[in-house]
């Protein structure tokens, strides 16, 4: 396959609909962004990095953090028990939603809404002693980007205007379901959102997921099986409620933020990233999931 042509086929037919949408900006430093702008990246278990447009620019990665704690906390021994705390169930409601958690006692649907990301930013602030720290180092490992870090005007303009997740975080520490005070564990969910990172940074720090739990130095990060019980989440989960939508036009797992940007998983081919910063309804970019779509129905790369 010619990878740049098909990159560039896929920012073709994302172009008539940059714009559309509407840049997050309930946290009021991401609504500066520029709605037209848009990259896409892709990266492959062989080694090859190809991108078009933007996809040097750095964009707030917000959700696609929560992939990244997972991951973090599941490649821990001890954290079997997480599964417990939090659900893997697609959750039908908002990413910032607080209805279902007072119906099911404080254990989140699934770890990649606001709430499930809570409980893991717990966990792995229990196993680590820096849980922000502990995702920035490994974004920085795996995208060979030593400069990626949190942007600390974006985390304290989240922090400042944060009184859903403050809700979220003090509602399931009612339910005994958090192990750190809630102030500790919502600096540390801001500092991991506020990640600021390049399309191609992302796509080579997902790529693990695409080699099975292999990280780019060749260690273990995940067994086989926890990579692909995370791709599966990824796939029913990983865009809210909108991830049956998300499924049937791209067909791979994947995770979304509100700064704009989809990180898809390959497995065993590689990884795409793709980010415009004007948002659907349900939170997802309107033009990276048209770019992921035309990719994946040109090439025939989804896992259907
Ligand atoms: N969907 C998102 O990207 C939301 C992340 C954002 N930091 C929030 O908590 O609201």
């Amino acid at each position: 396959m010619d990878y740049r042509l098909e990159l560039q086929r896929a920012l073709d037919a994302a172009r008539p609909v940059l714009g559309t949408g509407r840049v997050a900006d309930y946290i009021p430093a991401l609504g500066a962004a520029d709605p037209h702008a848009f990259g896409l990246a892709l990266a492959t278990v062989d080694g090859e990095v190809h991108g078009v447009g933007d996809w040097e620019t750095q964009f707030s990665i917000q959700s696609i953090s929560k992939l990244f704690t997972l991951a973090l906390a599941l490649a821990s021994e001890e954290a079997l028990a997480l599964w417990h705390r939090v659900g893997r169930e697609p959750s039908g409601t908002p990413f910032n939603s607080l209805i279902q958690l007072e119906a099911e006692q404080g254990i989140p649907r699934n770890p990649f809404i606001n709430a499930g990301a809570v409980v893991v930013t717990d966990r792995l602030l229990s196993l680590t002693g820096d849980a922000a720290g502990a995702v920035r180092e490994f974004l920085r490992a795996e995208s060979g980007n030593p400069r990626l870090d949190t942007d600390l005007a974006v985390a304290a303009s989240e922090a400042q205007h944060g009184h859903r997740n403050a809700a979220l975080a003090h509602f399931i520490a009612s339910y005994d379901n958090l192990e750190n005070p809630v102030e500790a564990v919502l600096g540390h969910y801001y500092a991991h959102c506020a990640i600021a990172a390049s399309c191609r940074d992302l796509a080579l720090a997902g790529l693990f997921l695409a080699r099975h739990g292999l990280r780019a130095d060749g260690s273990r990060l995940l067994s086989r099986s926890d990579a692909k019980r995370i791709n599966a989440v990824l796939l029913t989960c990983g865009t809210y409620d909108a991830a049956g939508d998300f499924a049937y036009r791209v067909g791979l797992p994947g995770k979304s933020g509100v700064g704009g940007g989809i990180l898809a998983v390959v497995p065993g081919r590689g990884t795409l990233c793709a980010w415009g910063p004007a948002l659907d309804r349900a939170g997802n970019s309107v033009g990276a999931v048209t770019a992921l779509d035309a990719f994946t129905t040109n090439t025939g790369w989804s896992v259907f």
